[in-house]
């Protein structure tokens, strides 16, 4: 059987000042047909990514494309064809974006977008799409729940929206109460609180979702938790990324790419092995391991959602 060559594929998020993300309708006649999708198209031979994106944006679009940086690549295998979508977030363009090839157009925020009226591919776009780009692991002491509350506090005015409440110290009890007492805070600010404890232990807790160990992530034939949960889970080599693509969660952390405080006997992947393993993740990914949010740019030039942190983020003196 001949291998059939990958179609690589440039793919735009251009959003509006509310944030919200342009999608276009594809014709009913052509592959995926009558799907919406996020405006984009082959890249050309002896053509650089950034370049084709520009072309295939200006010619659906009428836009000037002035400036993008990587969201998320993700590979597909559609039976009859196998395409690398390669999506980049439109930072700067100057013109208005309108439909020159006669494509029905919306503006549609990331929360509204139903995956079953995209391509199949397109599932980890809309997740990297609802995501932040910084992930707060939370540090210590969940013990003392005052101080705790007060350094979470910290960390949301900082600027961070979504949150892991880790604190494997507690009794069950203990972390049911910090956990309301940590969802009422993120309500506040409109952040995003997952519980990293068994589900049936959180079954009552208010929450936006969950955060699975990978020992759990792999225990787990089906994807855990309510519909409505968000789902995430830890990662550190690609079969665990393998397993929390399949099943569809909507996040992983891939660790650690730097030596760690936490976990100092653990052998760093460091950037390249990082960007590697991505790169055949179907799953938006977090890069945690000894970082900050100076490493948030190296982090996206190797393909990541952002940076995940308890140190870096943990602290309100690494307010930015
Ligand atoms: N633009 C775009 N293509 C997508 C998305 N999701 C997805 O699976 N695809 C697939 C569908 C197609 O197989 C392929 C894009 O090819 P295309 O035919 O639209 O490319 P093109 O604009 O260069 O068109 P043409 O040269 O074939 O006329 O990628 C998406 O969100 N946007």
């Amino acid at each position: 059987m001949s291998v059939r060559p990958i179609i690589h594929v440039m793919v735009g998020a251009l959003a509006d000042a509310d944030g919200r993300i342009l999608v276009t309708q594809r014709p009913a006649h052509v592959h995926q047909g009558g799907l919406w999708e996020f405006p984009g198209g082959k890249l050309e031979p002896q053509e650089m990514p950034e370049q084709g994106l520009a072309r295939e944006l200006a010619e659906e679009l009428g836009i000037e494309v002035r400036a993008s940086r990587p969201l998320i690549r993700i590979h597909h295998d559609y039976g009859d064809r196998r395409v690398l979508l390669d999506v980049r977030r439109v930072i700067d363009y100057s013109g208005t974006a309108h439909g020159r090839e006669g494509q029905p157009l919306a503006w549609l925020a990331p929360e509204e977008m139903d995956s079953a009226r995209f391509p199949a591919a397109d599932r980890p776009i809309i997740s990297a799409l609802r995501l932040p780009s910084l992930l707060l692991i939370t540090g210590a002491d969940p013990r003392q729940a005052d101080d705790f509350l007060v350094r979470l506090e910290q960390s949301l005015a900082c600027g961070v929206r979504l949150v892991q409440l880790r604190a494997h110290e507690l009794s069950a009890a203990a972390y049911a109460q910090l956990a309301d007492a940590a969802f009422e805070r993120c309500e506040r600010v409109g952040a995003k609180l997952l519980l990293n404890r068994d589900p049936a232990e959180v079954a009552d807790c208010a929450r936006h979702g969950l955060h699975l160990g990978s020992r759990q992530l792999m225990a787990c034939a089906t994807r855990p938790g309510c519909a409505t949960d968000l789902i995430g889970a830890s990662c550190h080599d690609p079969a665990q990324l393998a397993h929390a693509a399949a099943l569809r969660v909507d996040y992983a952390l891939l660790s650690p790419v730097k030596v760690t405080a936490t976990h100092p006997e653990a052998s760093p992947l460091g950037w390249s092995r990082f960007a590697e393993w991505v790169e055949a993740a179907q799953v938006p990914v977090y890069a945690l391991g000894g970082l900050t949010a100076d490493d948030l740019p190296e982090a996206i030039e190797h393909g990541a959602q952002g940076i995940a942190a308890i140190q870096g983020l943990w602290n309100k003196n690494n307010c930015r």
